[in-house]
């Protein structure tokens, strides 16, 4: 890998996150995503820098009903130190018993649990980012995954965005409850659900509730695309780590560039094409195994990250198009050797933003979701739906 050295900054004194009895040398997180934070991605971002890597989110129901991809999802290689795990749940008996399975069959070291996800067909039923509303049930779901992670000495995080849009923020109340419920940490999103992806993370509100919460660890989140943007966000916002997503999307080597820079080196990752094709065909490689060997489903899962990971480098349309649609490890194989390998790093055109965007949007809401901040007898009954079949966001 072509590792290159920018002009000198100033080093960040940023001290080892501390969540419970787990220590991250380098305060950095792998953002949680549906559909791309397995354990093959983990292990390329493992590999390159060091942090906390999180799994996709997995609903508290299908864990707890054991569904085989759930058992997937939360699966870890042996040499993962720390077994880190989000859950996804609306109702504190299910996601209780989600947090008991996970400590008392030792499947997990740290329990994540997501608030922020603004997919419609999540907030409609009231959960993800539109959960934090109803006070109640917020509080009750924090305490209870407290009470049931702290039985193994689990720490529990907890992981939102603003709120569901700028008349109805949540993040300070929910940010306060969270710590009296005892979490290790809170990570905010700086969005609010009705943006979606779109606009800007507003890095403020993280310094707000960093002040808030002077007692526990904060970490920000939202367009972090360079190790430089992770710096200026701990020093503009004050955090004690910093979670990134989308940047490190066909880019895992983001993770090392994040370590020398929170170490004050200059070093940072430049690959040239040769270098990113073999990343790419390791990427493939892993997930075949992630997939139990399921070649046909591992290559088709791959097929997203080709636009990420060749994005700003010349590759030319028509072999782009066939890497998008690539059928296995062999085709693949033979596209990259198409590659001009000996091209170099483009600079600019390969940094930047990436994955999701898209335009602000009204939430999906339950009926007179935002008239109160208690819920009532229907959305009581309508919430317990909200579990089901849902990945991601
Ligand atoms: C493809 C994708 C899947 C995501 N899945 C999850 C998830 O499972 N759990 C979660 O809490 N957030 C999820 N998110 C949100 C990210 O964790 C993160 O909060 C968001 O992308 C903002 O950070 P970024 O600007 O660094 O990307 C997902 C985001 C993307 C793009």
């Amino acid at each position: 890998m072509t590792v290159v050295a920018t002009p000198p900054a100033p080093k960040l004194e940023l001290p080892p996150l501390q969540l419970g009895g787990i220590t991250v040398d380098t305060p950095v997180i792998l953002a949680p995503m549906a559909g791309i934070t397995n354990s093959a991605f983990r292990r390329l971002c493992r590999e390159y820098g060091g942090g906390l890597y999180v799994a996709e989110m997995v609903t508290s129901r299908a864990l707890v009903e054991r569904t085989p991809e759930s058992l997937r999802i939360i699966s870890h290689d042996e040499d993962e130190k720390v077994r880190s795990v989000q859950l996804y749940g609306v109702d504190p008996v299910t996601v209780g018993a989600a947090v008991r399975m996970l400590v008392e069959e030792d499947r997990a070291d740290h329990i994540d649990l997501n608030f922020g996800c603004p997919v419609p067909k999540v907030t409609r039923r009231g959960g993800g980012s539109a959960l934090p509303w109803k006070i109640d049930l917020f509080t009750s779901i924090v305490q209870t995954a407290v009470k049931e992670a702290s039985k193994g000495g689990i720490p529990l995080t907890i992981k939102m965005r603003k709120g569901i849009d700028d008349d109805h923020l949540t993040y300070l109340d929910a940010g306060r409850i969270a710590r009296d419920a005892g979490v290790a940490a809170v990570a905010l999103h700086g969005r609010t659900a009705a943006q979606f992806y779109s606009g800007q993370a507003d890095w403020s509100a993280i310094a707000r509730l960093r002040e808030a919460l002077p007692d526990i660890p904060v970490l920000g989140n939202g367009d972090i695309w360079s190790a430089e943007d992770a710096v200026r966000m701990v020093r503009e916002t004050g955090v004690d780590g910093v979670v990134v997503g989308r940047g490190c999307q066909g880019r895992p080597w983001l993770f090392g560039d994040l370590q020398a820079a929170f170490e004050g080196s200059e070093q940072r990752h430049r690959p040239g094409l040769r270098e990113v094709a073999e990343g790419v065909y390791r990427h493939a490689e892993l997930m075949v195994e992630t997939f139990g060997n399921d070649e046909y489903k591992a290559l088709r899962e791959i097929r997203k990250h080709m636009a990420w990971y060749f994005k700003g480098y010349v590759v030319g349309g028509e072999l782009r198009a066939k890497l998008a649609t690539v059928p296995t490890l062999e085709v693949l194989r033979g596209l990259l050797e198409e590659l001009d390998m000996d091209l170099p790093y483009p600079g600019i055109d390969s940094e930047g933003p990436r994955g999701r965007a898209g335009s602000p949007k009204k939430p999906a809401l339950p009926k007179d979701w935002l008239v109160s901040r208690q819920l009532n007898a229907e959305q009581s009954a309508e919430i317990s739906a909200a579990e089901l079949d849902v990945s991601g966001g």
